[in-house]
């Protein structure tokens, strides 16, 4: 369900003449993905995603997305790369939205998360903080700490229903997090991606076998905000079991491949068991927040909050960075 926007062949040829692609040879939806519509394109030129950018994102913010994209992708990571127009610009207007066409990245999405995936995630990581060094442009985190009370409000009215207790629960747990929160300065601070779940990362077999990651999607989250942040995001994403217990041979494997690329400062380190906790909590708030204000019957796949409870919790107890594999 993520064709939102419909796109006749006649508004496509129209759009593609303002490109230096070919002819068009093949289009189709791509069911995967909740935010916008994303097409695979295929021309005489090669694979494309073409996407619209539907109303949860602020057309404002595209150019900083996109031109992070071309920033990162000439510093050579592995990202989708905007596709510019004869005119230059990479974005456009079909079907009444914004819009914009990137690279194909080939490469599957790990359904089941195993330790081999980690390391490799981990220097992609330190790599993709290492690219965006030097873009200028800046964008501040909107899900960060300062937009957490507030989503918190949002769900005030019936959060417990998911679950009695919640939000007397989280009231205490956001203090904690928000009193222990690195003050301005303290840590690094680069351009994040905020969002790197598998699903945004593909992977493929290398030369020996195991796998290694073959490109990095859905910037649409990025911000500028602590590195180490990222690195908390990730934690939480990748090195939990189905049963939710916290595999530190994962995290271990994440961790010092990402050292091995980028350092982690002692700061960084010592701040990793809150970022960690500011992290569960924030996918914890986006969820419930969806699930207490998407209408029952409505196409969308609402994510299950008490995952990121369950995690939120493990992190208020390992509360040094050698219980998280650091
Ligand atoms: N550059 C790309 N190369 C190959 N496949 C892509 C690319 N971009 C997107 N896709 C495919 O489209 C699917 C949806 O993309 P994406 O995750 O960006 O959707 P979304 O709706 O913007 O975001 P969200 O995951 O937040 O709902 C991906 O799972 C992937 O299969
Ligand atoms: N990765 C988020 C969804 C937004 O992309 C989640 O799992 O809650």
């Amino acid at each position: 369900m993520a064709v939102y926007t419909e796109v006749t062949d006649e508004a496509l040829r129209a759009f593609l003449a303002d490109y230096a692609l070919g002819e068009l040879v093949a289009f189709r939806g791509i069911a995967e993905g909740v935010e916008n519509s994303n097409y695979a394109l295929k021309t005489e030129a090669g694979d494309f995603i073409l996407t619209l950018y539907e109303k949860r994102v602020d057309p404002a913010e595209l150019p900083y997305f996109l031109g992070l994209m071309d920033h990162m992708a000439g510093r050579g990571l592995a990202c989708p790369t905007p596709v510019h127009g004869r005119d230059g610009q990479s974005l456009r207007s079909l079907a009444g939205r914004p819009a914009a066409i990137v690279t194909f990245l080939p490469g599957v999405w790990p359904r089941r998360v195993r330790p081999e995936h980690c390391a490799p995630l981990g220097r992609a990581l330190a790599e993709m903080h290492r690219a965006g060094e030097g873009f200028a442009v800046t964008r501040p985190n909107a899900l960060g700490p300062s937009g957490w009370s507030p989503l918190l409000d949002g769900c005030r009215a019936r959060g417990d229903e998911v679950q009695a207790g919640l939000i007397a629960e989280l009231d205490v747990a956001l203090a904690g997090i928000l009193a222990a929160w690195p003050s301005e300065g303290a840590l690094p601070v680069g351009h994040v991606h905020a969002d790197l779940f598998p699903d945004n990362v593909f992977f493929l077999p290398g030369e020996d076998g195991k796998p290694r990651v073959s490109g990095l999607i859905d910037f649409y989250f990025a911000c500028t905000d602590l590195l180490a942040y990222d690195v908390a995001v990730c934690l939480n994403a990748w090195c939990f079991e189905p049963d939710y217990a916290f595999n530190v041979t994962k995290a271990r494997a994440l961790l010092s491949a990402y050292d091995g690329v980028r350092h982690f400062s002692a700061a960084e380190r010592a701040a990793l068991p809150v970022l960690c906790r500011g992290a569960a909590l924030r996918f914890l708030l986006t969820r419930l927040y969806d699930w207490t204000h998407t209408p029952a019957g409505a196409l969308v796949t609402r994510k299950d909050p008490l995952e990121y409870l369950r995690k939120l919790r493990f992190f208020a107890q390992a509360d040094s960075a050698a219980a998280l594999g650091l």
